[in-house]
């Protein structure tokens, strides 16, 4: 039978800033193909995670495995090209130029011939795979529905739409799993459902394997396969969104909510 590998596994990962214990020892796998959320509290490390699994932070022990390999040790950058994509909490594209120039930064480590021997050989190799890149390119335009603002400049787009363009230019990686941190945040309802459905799509069309932080527990919780829970950087739940909403633990850490409390207020009214 063929072993099933996780994309992703992080094992007693640990984290401290100075006094601060940002992570302790969470462990936890994300299987080909899954929508995988963390949520948490304000503070809990779900950003201190997404950076442990990206290479921006290193963790103060414990390991993080991408494709069964051990990139603990290596750079946000060499991560990429081994398959790790990922989007911002703030938006991190480049204002000044236009969002096909910005997709196609995405997809600038997967270009095997280089400028100087794109000029050299233009008309053969390089050409060839200039056009491939295209073509990818304009598969993910049609797929976020950005034909229309593609020679827009990205810094004069709304928030929801440069948003959408972020998420382009980590799909161009062609990630084996692609990393969102909180990409809802600062959207409209309508901007929210769109984007909803983009995850969702790149999720079950592309078969893409997403990690994703959300503060919107709706969201989370209507479009997620699984959720992890952290609370003072402790992982105190995981499981399908209904178990973790059934768990009493996350029901007073997370959502404030103590049926005990709620059964004897109810019994004393
Ligand atoms: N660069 C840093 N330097 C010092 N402390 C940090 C740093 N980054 C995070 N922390 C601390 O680590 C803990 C976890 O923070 P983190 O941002 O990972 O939580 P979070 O769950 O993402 O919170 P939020 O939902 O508010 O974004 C917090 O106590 C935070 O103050």
């Amino acid at each position: 039978m063929l072993e099933v590998r996780p994309v992703l596994q992080v094992r007693d990962v640990s984290l401290g800033f100075g006094g601060v214990r940002a992570l302790t020892e969470v462990s936890f796998e994300v299987n080909k193909g899954e929508l995988f959320s963390i949520i948490g509290p304000n503070g809990a490390g779900k950003t201190s995670m997404l950076n442990c699994i990206s290479g921006r932070y290193h963790p103060t022990s414990g390991r993080v495995l991408l494709n069964g390999r051990d990139v603990t040790d290596l750079t946000p950058n060499v991560r990429a090209t081994l398959g790790l994509g990922r989007t911002f909490q703030n938006l991190a594209l480049f204002g000044h130029m236009s969002v096909l120039d910005n997709i196609m930064v995405g997809r600038h480590h997967l270009l095997r011939n280089n400028a100087v021997t794109g000029a050299l050989y233009w008309g053969s190799g390089a050409r060839r795979e200039e056009l491939a890149h295209r073509r990818k390119v304009e598969d993910i335009i049609d797929f976020l529905e950005i034909a229309h603002i593609r020679k827009a400049v990205a810094g004069t787009l709304p928030y929801g739409l440069r948003k959408r363009v972020e998420l382009a230019r980590a799909m161009a990686v062609e990630p084996s799993i692609i990393l969102l941190d909180e990409p809802m945040a600062g959207m409209n309802l309508e901007e929210k459902e769109d984007m909803a459905r983009y995850i969702v799509d790149l999720n079950e069309e592309w078969g893409m394997t997403v990690v994703m932080i959300e503060h919107d527990m709706g969201v989370v919780m209507d479009i997620s396969q699984r959720v992890m829970v952290l609370e003072f950087g402790r992982k105190i739940a995981e499981g399908l969104p209904d178990e973790v909403m059934a768990n009493e633990r996350v029901k007073v850490a997370y959502l404030g909510i103590d049926d005990d409390e709620e059964a004897a207020g109810e019994s004393a009214a």
